[in-house]
Order: structure tokens, then C-alpha cells, then sequence
């Protein structure tokens, strides 16, 4: 490819991620000439990043190369290239060598980038978020080499899930009381540590992280009491922070996320915002920023059809999703334990639907080992915020089995 510099495209896509994607395929349902181009500081271009954390290490059929998304897709990708500033008024982005693009539609899909530790620098410690980071896990997890995972959300839980899966043992290490603590209500926190437990895996629960320390093919890491968890690995998923300085420097509005409009417009002519950086309007849930796949592959699309001239409202609500050990689930909404919530078991326990809420209206649905049911949650949702559908009509509203 020639060189970016005084170069000129019909669309630049900021970030070379799932929302990324997503637009490209959205922009070509439209428009198949305009000219596309994607700037990603990564070095790899897009990929599923579900598959990092799951399918990747339990699915011996997948590779990376599936896992890559964009194939067969007409556009310009620039990897390992990021944009240092971008001009909305000159219509211009600027990249580090220098470079300046101009641009006709542009959008902001820069995603989120992980919390950081007061760890030291090392190619053993991973903030676990790339394909980068899979493929040094994989070099450096094995049965002979322990790895420690930190954090009790998402990453952490799904990365020791799949690793003990592996033959690997894992130290989890996190600060509340339960995996998954600040998602699921006690009941189900409780039955996944337990779980966890039960496949050998090392829980350390209610501990913070005060440091660590390098030496030869080992990292160690220091808890509350002093005492240090050696491990050939790393794992830290301390939750993510969206990626809103290139909009804050230009300008656009940011409150939690860089801010869009129903069209997923933000504040600047010609700019549009998705993915875990967008702060947009959810027909069902008022303002919110997600940090989903779902939300990233449905708002993306949906803003490339939009730069392409498509000019349709956002009206989705995204689900989310996860496999731990033997359990998995579906939801939608607000997963937020400290909200007042509603269990309805099946006769076995073996399956759940969740009711969060705040108000006594429903905000987020659990389908505990319950499947094929998210429009039903999105329904339930609906009825709960227009009044037709009341606490106490919870139980039954969405079957267990
Ligand atoms: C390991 C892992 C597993 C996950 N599993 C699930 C799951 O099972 N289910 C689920 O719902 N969600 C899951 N998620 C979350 C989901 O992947 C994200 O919500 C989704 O990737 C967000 O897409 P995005 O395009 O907004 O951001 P990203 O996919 O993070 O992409 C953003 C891209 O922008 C690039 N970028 C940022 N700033 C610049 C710049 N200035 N210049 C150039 N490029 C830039 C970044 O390098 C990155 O490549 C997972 C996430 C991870 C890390
Ligand atoms: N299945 C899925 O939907 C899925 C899977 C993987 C990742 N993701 C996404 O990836 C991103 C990153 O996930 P994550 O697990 O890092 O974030 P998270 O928000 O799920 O979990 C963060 C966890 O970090 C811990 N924590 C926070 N601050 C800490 C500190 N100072 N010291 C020690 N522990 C601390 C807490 O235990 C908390 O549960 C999120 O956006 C998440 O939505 C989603």
C-alpha cells in the first residue's frame, strides 16, 4: 500500500477491533466502492475476541486464523498504526509517523484498554485483552507451569475456567469474597466458586495485589498478608477503561464514553462513535456504554450502514454471554449485584432466570443455563418499564427449562 500521508478515503475507521469490523461489513452492504480504511495500533487486525478466553483453548478446531473477522472484505488496513489526533473541522486524522489522512466519514471505534496493576513490566504479566497476549499464554501456560490469574470478573474467571480446563493449575487471586461477586447475586457467585474450587483451582479470595516480582522463568506476585504466588504466567483482568482521549483532544462530547446520538452521531459533523467506547441512547435502558461483543458487532454494523447513508435509529438491546466450566449464560441489561434481584429456580436448581432491579423495575435479566430466551428478557424489560408487568408477575415470566 502506498503511503498513507495526503492520502484520501471515503471512510476511516479508528481502531481496528470487533466494532471495527463490524462497520466495514456494514459500510459494504451499502456502498461496495467507496473507499474504506482502518487504522488499528494493534498487530494483528480485527479479531473475535470471545475466542481469546474460550473457544481458542477448548475447541481444537479453532485457530487463530478463524477467530479473524473482516475476510474477503474490500478495504485498506493499516496494523500497528495509531491515530495521535484527529481534526473534525479539516476532516483530517493524524497517525504517529506523522502521516495526515483525510476523511469524509469517520468513526471512533476504539474500544476500551485494560486497568493497570503496580506490577513490574513484563512479557510474563498480561493485561489479557490481544491476540498477542493468547499466543504468549499459550508459549508459557502448560501442566509443568503454573499460571496465577488476577481479577474476579470476566477475564479472570473465564481465563482460569479455560486454562484448568488445560491441565494447567491456576491461583485465582481477586478481592471480593466470590468469583463473579459483582455480577451474580450470592446464590450463583457462591455455586460458581464452588465450582471452581471443585476443578482444582486455587481460590484467593478477598486479596489484593501489593506487588511483585521477577526472577529467571517465574513471576511472583504479593498479596495482603505479604506472602508470594509463584507462577510461570500472569493473567490480570481488573476491568477496562474506554478509550475516549482522541475525542476528549478534538473536542466531541465524553461522559462515561465518547457520546452518540440515536444514529450513533457524536457531537462532531461526520463523526460516529461504537463498540465499548460508545456512550449511546438503548431504547429499553436510557443512556448506557457496554462493553459487550454483541454490542460492538450490532453497533458497528449498524454505524456503517449509517456513514453509508442508511440514516436508521439504534434500537437494540445487546446480549452478553459465558461459558464457565459445565455452566454457561445469557443476559441482558444491567448485571449489577448490588441491585435488589429476583431468583426463580428451576425444580432442580440446576438452571435460573435472574430479575436485577432498581425501583422495583427490571433492568437486567440472568438466564442461568437457561438458552434460547433474550427476546423474552428484552420483553420483560419492556413490560417492567411501562408498568404492565409487576414485581410479584417475575416468577414464571420467562420458563427455567
Ligand atoms: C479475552 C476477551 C474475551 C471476551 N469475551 C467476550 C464474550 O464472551 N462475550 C462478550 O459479550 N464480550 C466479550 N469480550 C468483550 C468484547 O470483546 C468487547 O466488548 C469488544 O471487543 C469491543 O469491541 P470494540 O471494537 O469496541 O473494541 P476492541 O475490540 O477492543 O477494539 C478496539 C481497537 O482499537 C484500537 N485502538 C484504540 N485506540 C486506537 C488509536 N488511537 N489508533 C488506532 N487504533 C486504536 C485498539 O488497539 C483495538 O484494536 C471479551 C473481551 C476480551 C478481551
Ligand atoms: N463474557 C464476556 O462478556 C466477557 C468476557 C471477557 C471479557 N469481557 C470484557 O472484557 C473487559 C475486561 O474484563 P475484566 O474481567 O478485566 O473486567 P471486569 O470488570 O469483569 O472485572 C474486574 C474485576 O477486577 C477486580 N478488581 C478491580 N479492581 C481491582 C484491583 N485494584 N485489584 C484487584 N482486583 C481488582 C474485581 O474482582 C472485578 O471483579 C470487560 O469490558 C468485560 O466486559 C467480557
Amino acid at each position: 500500500m502506498a503511503d498513507l500521508d495526503g492520502s484520501n478515503y471515503d471512510y476511516v475507521i479508528v481502531g481496528g477491533g470487533v466494532a471495527a469490523a463490524a462497520a466495514v461489513d456494514g459500510i459494504r452492504q451499502l456502498d461496495d466502492s467507496g473507499s474504506v480504511l482502518v487504522l488499528g495500533a494493534e498487530a494483528d487486525g480485527p479479531v473475535y475476541r470471545p475466542d481469546l478466553s474460550k473457544k481458542l483453548w477448548l475447541d481444537e478446531s479453532s485457530s487463530l486464523e478463524r477467530s479473524a473477522l473482516l475476510d474477503g472484505q474490500d478495504f485498506d488496513l493499516r496494523i500497528g498504526t495509531e491515530v495521535t489526533s484527529i481534526d473534525p473541522a479539516a476532516h483530517t486524522v493524524q497517525v504517529t509517523s506523522g502521516a495526515t489522512v483525510t476523511y469524509g466519514k469517520l468513526l471512533l471505534a476504539t474500544g476500551a484498554s485494560p486497568r493497570t496493576l503496580d506490577l513490574p513490566g513484563s512479557d510474563r504479566i498480561m493485561y489479557y485483552r490481544n491476540a498477542s497476549d493468547y499466543r504468549r499464554l499459550r508459549e508459557l501456560a502448560g501442566e509443568d507451569m503454573p499460571v496465577t490469574t488476577v481479577g474476579g470478573g470476566y477475564i479472570g474467571a473465564e481465563i482460569t475456567s479455560a486454562l484448568t480446563q488445560n491441565g494447567v493449575r491456576v491461583t485465582m487471586i481477586f478481592d471480593e469474597e466470590l468469583v463473579q461477586q459483582r455480577l451474580f447475586p450470592e446464590s450463583i457467585a457462591q455455586l460458581v466458586t464452588d465450582d471452581f474450587a471443585g476443578h482444582g483451582v486455587r481460590l484467593l479470595a478477598g486479596e489484593t495485589v501489593s506487588g511483585g516480582e521477577l526472577a529467571d522463568d517465574r513471576v511472583g506476585i504479593r498479596v495482603g498478608d505479604g506472602s508470594v504466588i509463584e507462577a510461570g504466567a500472569v493473567v490480570v483482568g481488573v476491568g477496562v477503561v474506554p478509550r475516549v482521549e482522541l475525542a476528549e483532544a478534538a473536542g466531541i462530547t465524553v461522559d462515561d464514553g465518547v457520546v452518540v446520538d440515536e444514529q450513533l452521531r457524536t457531537s462532531a459533523p461526520d463523526v460516529y462513535a461504537a463498540g465499548d467506547v460508545a456512550s449511546y441512547l438503548d431504547s429499553l435502558l436510557g443512556r448506557r456504554r457496554v462493553e459487550h461483543v454483541d454490542s460492538a458487532e450490532k453497533m458497528g454494523k449498524h454505524a456503517g450502514r449509517n456513514m453509508a447513508g442508511a440514516d436508521e435509529v439504534y434500537d437494540y438491546t445487546p446480549i452478553f454471554w459465558s461459558d464457565l466450566f459445565d455452566n454457561g449464560y445469557e443476559a441482558v441489561g444491567d448485571l449489577d449485584s448490588r441491585l435488589d434481584t429476583v431468583e426463580d429456580w428451576n425444580a432442580d436448581r440446576t438452571a435460573a432466570v435472574v430479575y436485577y432491579l432498581r425501583d422495583d423495575v427490571v433492568r437486567g435479566v440472568l438466564l442461568w443455563n437457561v438458552w434460547d430466551s433474550s427476546d423474552r428478557a428484552r420483553d420483560v424489560i419492556a413490560r417492567s418499564r411501562d408498568g404492565k408487568l409487576g414485581r410479584g408477575e417475575l416468577i414464571g415470566a420467562i420458563p427455567t427449562s
